[in-house]
C-alpha cells in the first residue's frame, strides 16, 4: 500500500505542487492521464524516492520514506521499486546484457538476465547493442531492467510516449501481464487515453492535485 499525505513539492515560486491525500492499494493496477507539465512525473519521482516533498508524506508498506536517511532511501528503492522512466537512460553502445548487468553492482538480483530477458521476449538480443533496437525493444530492455529486482511497486512514466499505436498497445498489454505475474502494485502516468482500458483503476492528476487541507 501507498499512502501519500499533505504531500508538496515546491520547485519554485510558479510551481508548488500540491496532491490530495490518496492510498494506492497493493496488488493493483492504476492509469494516471494527464497533460504535459501537470505533475505527473513529479508524483512517481516522490513515490520512488527520487525527490523528497517540501511538506508532507509517503508511506510505503507501513515505512514513512520521510524517517529514512539517504542510503536507507537508496537501500529502499533497491529493494521495493521498479523505475522505468520517460528517458530510458538505456547505454545506446552497450548490449542488452550488458545493460542489464550494470544493476548487479548495486547488490544481488532476485531474478536472473536469463528470466527476465525471457518475460520480455528478447532472449534473441541480448548481444544487441541498445543503437540498434526498435523503440519498441528499447522500452522491453527497460521493463526486463526494472524486473531484475522483482519489485513489488513498478512505477512507469509515460511507456508509450514515442511508440506506434501498434507498438504502445503491444508494451502497455505487456506490462500489463508481468503485472498481473508478479503480483506486483502498478503505477503508470501517462497522456496516452488508449492506454486505460488495461488497468483496474483510472484517474486524471487533476483529481489528486488540491490541498485536503482545512486553511
Ligand atoms: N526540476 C524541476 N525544476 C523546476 N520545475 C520543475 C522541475 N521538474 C518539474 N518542474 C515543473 O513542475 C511542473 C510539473 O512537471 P512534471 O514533469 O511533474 O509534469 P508531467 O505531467 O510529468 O509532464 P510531462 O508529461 O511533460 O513529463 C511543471 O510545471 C514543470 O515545469
Amino acid at each position: 500500500m501507498i499512502e501519500i499525505k499533505g504531500l508538496r513539492k515546491k520547485y519554485d515560486k510558479e510551481n508548488d505542487i500540491i496532491f490530495k491525500d490518496y492510498i494506492f492499494e497493493e496488488g493493483k493496477s492504476y492509469c494516471i492521464l494527464g497533460p504535459s507539465g501537470s505533475g505527473k512525473s513529479t508524483l512517481l519521482n516522490l513515490i520512488a524516492a527520487l525527490t523528497r516533498p517540501n511538506k508532507g508524506r509517503i508511506v510505503v508498506n507501513g515505512q514513512d520514506l520521510n524517517l529514512l536517511s539517504p542510503i536507507e532511501l537508496d537501500k529502499f528503492r533497491f529493494e521495493n521499486i521498479g523505475f522505468i522512466p520517460q528517458e530510458l537512460n538505456l547505454f545506446d553502445k552497450f548490449t542488452v546484457e550488458d545493460n542489464l548487468k550494470i544493476l548487479e553492482v548495486q547488490g544481488p538480483l532476485s531474478s536472473s538476465i536469463d528470466d527476465v530477458l525471457s518475460w520480455v521476449g528478447l532472449s534473441h538480443k541480448r548481444k544487441s547493442k541498445i543503437n540498434k533496437l526498435s523503440g519498441g525493444e528499447k522500452q522491453r530492455v527497460a521493463i526486463a531492467r526494472a524486473l531484475l529486482k522483482s519489485p513489488k511497486i513498478m512505477l512507469c512514466d509515460e511507456p508509450t510516449a514515442s511508440l506506434n499505436t501498434a507498438t504502445a498497445l503491444e508494451i502497455i498489454k505487456l506490462i500489463i501481464k508481468l503485472h498481473k505475474e508478479h503480483k506486483n502494485t502498478l503505477i503508470v502516468v501517462t497522456h496516452d487515453d488508449r492506454l486505460t482500458q488495461y488497468f483496474q483503476e483510472t484517474l486524471e492528476i487533476r483529481e489528486l492535485l488540491g490541498s485536503d487541507e482545512i486553511d
